[in-house]
């Protein structure tokens, strides 16, 4: 039975909460997800997991509802998804030889109230040849992702670093999940501390 619905077209984020036995039925939110002006990064990423919640919690608010949103930030710019070839093309050359922060928040609506966490990681990219940006932008991984790569697909070969959370890159930080789940009174899966019906030691 399902005790949460994930507000997310991400197939990441589904894979990545049923990674850790969460029960959970799909209802995407639909929302406008153009920066305000001079909006900082965090801010903003913290306001669109807010709002993806929120708004499908309107609609169907029987359960907890949970939303996400990740970005890409690189000189204080974000890199939302690339539109185009070239979008992703000049992405990607951004990103080459460099470090960028990929700033993932969460958020959980229960109860008419909503928690958040934002969860930032330096991802360093080694140097990427033309023919290399080339290749990938033809491999059409970049172009459902924030900052025009994937991680956890061939976009993975680019990484030389990482500095914090490999799951908020990949779009849902599990740590900072199960975080906001236990505050809202609910555990990860059944026998886990604190669900009642966990066995005893
Ligand atoms: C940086 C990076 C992002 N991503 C993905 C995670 C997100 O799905 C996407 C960022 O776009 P989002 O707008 O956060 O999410 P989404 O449009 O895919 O889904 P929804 O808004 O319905 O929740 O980029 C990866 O899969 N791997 C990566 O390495």
């Amino acid at each position: 039975m399902s005790r949460l619905i994930l507000a997310s077209a991400s197939p990441r984020r589904a894979e990545l909460l049923a990674q850790i036995g969460v029960p959970f039925e799909v209802v995407p939110a639909d929302i406008d997800e153009t920066p305000k002006p001079g909006e900082a990064p965090e801010a903003y990423v913290e306001r669109l997991a807010r709002e993806k919640a929120l708004a499908v919690a309107g609609a169907e608010s029987r359960l907890p509802v949970l939303g996400s949103d990740t970005s890409v930030v690189i000189g204080g710019d974000i890199l939302g998804k690339p539109d185009s070839p070239a979008s992703a093309r000049s992405m990607l050359q951004r990103l080459s030889g460099s470090t960028h922060q990929v700033i993932t928040a969460v958020a959980v609506a229960v109860a008419g109230r909503c928690h958040c966490r934002v969860v930032t990681t330096n991802v360093t990219f080694r140097p990427l040849s033309q023919a290399e940006i080339h290749a990938y932008v033809a491999s059409g991984e970049p172009f459902d992702k924030a900052g025009g790569y994937g991680i956890q697909g061939l976009g993975g070969i680019f990484v030389c670093e990482l500095k914090g959370s490999y799951s908020a890159v990949v779009g849902l930080p599990l740590c900072e999940t199960a975080e906001l789940l236990a505050e809202a009174g609910y555990t990860v899966c059944d026998n886990w501390p604190g669900s009642g019906k966990e066995s005893q030691p």
